[in-house]
């Protein structure tokens, strides 16, 4: 599947919205301040478990399984409609970005992707080997596995997706963003220069940081490919939510994951909290010392 982003709907003109990542065409409007997306039965799990979690102030308000046009759709908070023009960043959070079964898959039921082969090599040419460029395709993993190496996803445990900000100015060409300065001035520029929002962002990170470490349902789930989307706007609000729970999926009685450890096939480790320790960590050094 060929991925467009960023996409600028207008939510029948009350007000612009944006889609940072993901999926084209995955999004519609609901009624004022809520949004539907395409559904997905492992995300509605996810958010249905998560209204009953104590991470429930952090992921979008859930509502519900909804039907437009004989399509369903989980519906859920707009998380934009508070907020008056607002700067938005998507982090995709984990140092994994795909479901240990597709590595399964793959071995399986090898399929060539020649969508994934073509977004390779419109990145850098020379990445194919000899024989992905003989069959013109390469499987889903090698693909991921190389996004991640591209990006600071394999060193770091998140990665920049996309950065839109108050000026309308958006920025989706993150993937060769790697190393800490370059994601710090990325962030940088994201905040303006604004050391209270820095502030305000940091705070939320470390808050969000303590109720993972506590929650039951991040324990005992595998959460993969989801992102932390950061939002402020001019009068000086910032917030950071979870979203994202399309690859997020229970873990078999009684196994639970730490979420820190690395991960070898079969230990379904995420890496999501080293790489918010990762992110905190970054945010942290950008704020001036205070002596
Ligand atoms: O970002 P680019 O480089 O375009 O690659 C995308 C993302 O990794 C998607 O992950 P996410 O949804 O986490 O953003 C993934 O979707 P899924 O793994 O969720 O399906 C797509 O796989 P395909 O949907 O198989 O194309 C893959 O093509
Ligand atoms: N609840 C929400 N409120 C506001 N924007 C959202 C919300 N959920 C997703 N988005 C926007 O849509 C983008 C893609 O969302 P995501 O859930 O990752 O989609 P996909 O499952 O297609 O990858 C995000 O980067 C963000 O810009």
């Amino acid at each position: 599947m060929v991925h467009f982003s960023p996409f600028v709907v207008s939510f029948k003109k009350r007000y612009p919205w944006v889609q940072l990542a993901g999926h084209a065409g995955n999004f519609q409007a609901g009624e004022y301040g809520r949004l539907l997306k395409r559904y997905c039965e492992s995300e509605q799990q996810c958010l249905e478990k998560l209204m009953k979690d104590m991470l429930r102030p952090y992921v979008p308000g859930y509502y519900g399984v909804v039907q437009r046009d004989e399509q369903d759709y989980n519906l859920m908070d707009d998380l934009l409609a508070e907020f008056d023009s607002p700067s938005i960043m998507d982090c995709k959070m984990g140092s994994r970005t795909y479901l240990e079964e597709e590595l399964k898959k793959a071995r399986e039921r090898p399929r060539l992707r020649k969508d994934m082969y073509d977004k390779m090599v419109a990145v850098d040419p020379g990445a194919p080997t000899e024989e992905e460029r003989a069959q013109q395709g390469i499987l889903k993993p090698r693909y991921m596995q190389w996004r991640e190496t591209l990006s600071s996803t394999a060193t770091l445990g998140f990665r920049i997706e996309g950065i839109k900000k108050a000026d309308g100015t958006c920025n989706t060409n993150f993937k060769k963003t790697k190393n800490r300065e370059q994601v710090m001035q990325a962030l940088e520029d994201f905040v303006g220069g604004n050391t209270q929002i820095l502030k305000l962002y940091l705070q939320r990170l470390e808050e969000i940081r303590l109720v993972l470490e506590q929650s039951q349902f991040f324990r005992t789930h595998e959460v993969v490919g989801s992102s932390l989307l950061f939002v402020h706007d001019a009068s000086g609000k910032a917030r950071v939510w979870m979203i994202d729970f399309g690859k997020t999926v229970p873990l078999p009685e009684p196994q639970t994951l730490d979420h820190r450890t690395a991960w070898v096939e079969g230990n379904r480790e995420d890496g999501y909290l080293w790489g918010l320790d990762n992110l905190i960590d970054i945010f942290s050094s950008m704020l001036p010392k205070t002596p």
